[in-house]
């Protein structure tokens, strides 16, 4: 008998990156009929305790994975698709979008504070524009503690559970939900932070399979379709034509929330002022031709292209200029 096929995969090491790449390549391999190789890749932002903005932005996560793939070291990258740059990766495209889980925010507290209940001046931890601006702006009294490190050493920070060396020095800290979902650990939260007040980072909850732009083995091309699902990649792809479409004129932080419904893509994005003193809504929907990836997809353009005009034309870009326009 030959022996089966091996699919290479690279992740990045952390727990929830290991955790979510051996689920879905899983998947992979039983949809593609081959044996699947985990490949463990350090990229800067695993090693560098600077802070995230300083180092570049999230694609300091993504550039590794992606050098390992265009280097022929691995057949197929996961990441959190979050934490994908909007800009076209040369050389690579996505191989597909899995099935979108827990797009929400979620507070977590030892104490089991809720936005509302945290004391006067509360502590609370994140390193994310967008969630400082939203907390500032439903809670401006709470100071708000820069935040780095794994999940667990996160969650001990706000006296939930217990890591050595770490001190519980915050009343609560704001987590993804689908981060906590996948380690097991969503018994750290007290309050899910529903997205029609607090709409999240374009694509948080999805996952993203990158592969090089190049004709791919049958068992790749198998495997990635078996784990495809067209209505997560519109989803995700729209909220991410509402960023690229903002970063040209606006460095302001932006939530943004897509989902289809009654045949209908909606659209939904705010633009916050840093301090979450203002911000700006815009909501538009477009009716797909058909559920196919090219009419989707047409739909996804569709809408973002109106939410990002109103959003510029109501002044978006002076929240936060764009390096660019200063
Ligand atoms: N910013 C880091 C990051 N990138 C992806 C996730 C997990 C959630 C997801 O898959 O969207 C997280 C953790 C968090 O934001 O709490």
């Amino acid at each position: 008998m030959a022996a089966a096929p091996v699919i290479r995969v690279g992740t990045r090491g952390s727990a929830l990156a290991l955790a979510q790449t051996q689920a879905i390549a899983a998947r992979v391999g039983k949809a593609a009929g081959a044996e699947i190789e985990i490949v463990t890749i350090t990229t800067q932002g695993d090693t560098d305790r600077a802070s995230l903005a300083s180092l570049g932005g999230t694609g300091v996560f993504a550039t590794a994975l992606r050098d390992a793939l265009r280097a022929g070291e691995v057949d197929l990258v996961v990441h959190s698709l979050k934490d994908l740059p909007t800009a076209d990766a040369p050389g690579l495209r996505l191989g597909a979008v899995p099935k979108r889980v827990d797009r929400r925010d979620a507070l977590c507290s030892g104490a089991g504070y809720t936005l509302e209940t945290l004391p006067e001046g509360a502590r609370v931890g994140t390193g994310s524009p967008r969630r400082i601006a939203q907390l500032l702006e439903v809670r401006p009294d709470l100071e708000i503690v820069d935040l780095r490190g794994n999940v667990d050493t996160r969650l001990a920070r706000a006296g939930v559970g217990e890591v050595e060396g770490v001190e519980s020095d915050l009343d609560a800290v704001v987590l993804a939900a689908a981060g906590l979902g996948r380690l097991g650990r969503s018994d750290a939260v007290a309050e899910f932070l529903d997205v029609a007040d607090w709409p999240t980072a374009a694509g948080q909850g999805a996952l993203a399979l990158e592969v090089r732009d190049e004709p791919l083995s049958r068992e790749l091309r198998r495997g990635l379709e078996g784990v495809e699902h067209a209505g997560s990649r519109a989803t995700a792809l729209a909220e991410r034509l509402v960023l690229a479409g903002l970063e040209a004129g606006c460095a302001a932080p932006v939530g943004v929330t897509a989902i289809i419904e009654d045949e209908l893509l909606f659209l939904t994005a705010s633009v916050y002022a840093a301090d979450g003193t203002r911000k700006l809504t815009s909501s538009h929907a477009a009716s797909p031709e058909s559920r196919s990836a090219a009419d989707l997809a047409d739909a996804a353009n569709d809408v973002a292209a109106r939410v990002v005009d109103e959003l510029l034309g109501n002044g978006a870009a002076e929240l936060a200029p764009a390096k660019e326009a200063l």
